[in-house]
């Protein structure tokens, strides 16, 4: 039987990138990700609802199965902000300012949250994956050709996000962890598909 085909709907190559390795060719006879570049809202609200509307709004669009996800970077000593608008503050200001927000601030603890949702088609209900890492906001160390990731330094490490290998990002980010959990749901409906078709022997 033909793997289920998700469309993954980003217009972000890295986040593309990434999720190509973490997710491999593992299960691909079982499910595959159809990568879509589209120019998706930036919603607003709390992060769980803008990855379900966000998925709601791409399946409608592309008329079937997608993938979407969305990123945020919570600083704790502001309440979890900026969070969800983490984009508008990197484009303003750039990673090597964003420390600088922290500046009247003792405590520089923050966590990376990435949301994948995903949704089975037009008038489907979406389903949200949460991945989490912790970590501290510190001085920008490493190459700039990803986000925030020179002044992301996760707990247990002594290397920010960029200057540590890719190996060892995509197996405790954010994005992993996310994707970690969707990937058992794409298995999970798959395998269901796989019990309803007629057995040939
Ligand atoms: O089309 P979509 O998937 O929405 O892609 P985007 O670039 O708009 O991404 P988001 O809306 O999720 O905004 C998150 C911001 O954080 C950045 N970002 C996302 N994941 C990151 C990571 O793992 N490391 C560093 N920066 C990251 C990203 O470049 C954006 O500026
Ligand atoms: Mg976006």
């Amino acid at each position: 039987m033909a793997p289920y085909v998700v469309k993954f709907a980003t217009g972000n190559k890295k986040k593309l990138q990434e999720v190509q390795q973490i997710i491999g060719v593992e299960h691909s006879e079982r499910f595959v990700l159809d990568a879509v570049d589209v120019d998706l809202p930036e919603l607003q609200g709390e992060p769980e609802d803008i990855a379900k509307e966000k998925a709601r709004l791409a399946a409608e669009s592309i008329g079937g199965a997608v993938l979407v996800e969305d990123t945020s970077l919570c600083f704790n000593a502001m309440g979890g902000l900026p969070g969800p608008y983490i984009k508008w503050f990197l484009k303003e200001l750039g990673p090597a300012g964003l420390p600088k927000m922290l500046t009247g601030f003792e405590d520089k603890t923050a966590y990376a949250q990435c949301i994948f949702g995903f949704c089975a088609g037009p008038g489907e209900d979406p389903l949200v994956f949460v991945g989490r890492t912790p970590g501290s906001i510190v001085e920008a160390r490493g190459p700039t050709d990803f986000g925030w990731d020179p002044i992301f330094l996760p707990d247990g490490f002594d290397e920010t996000y960029a200057q540590m290998a890719k190996e060892v990002k995509n197996t405790i980010s954010h994005r992993y962890r996310a994707l970690d959990k969707c990937r058992d749901h794409l298995l999970s409906i798959t395998q269901e598909n796989d019990q309803k078709k007629p057995r040939t022997e």
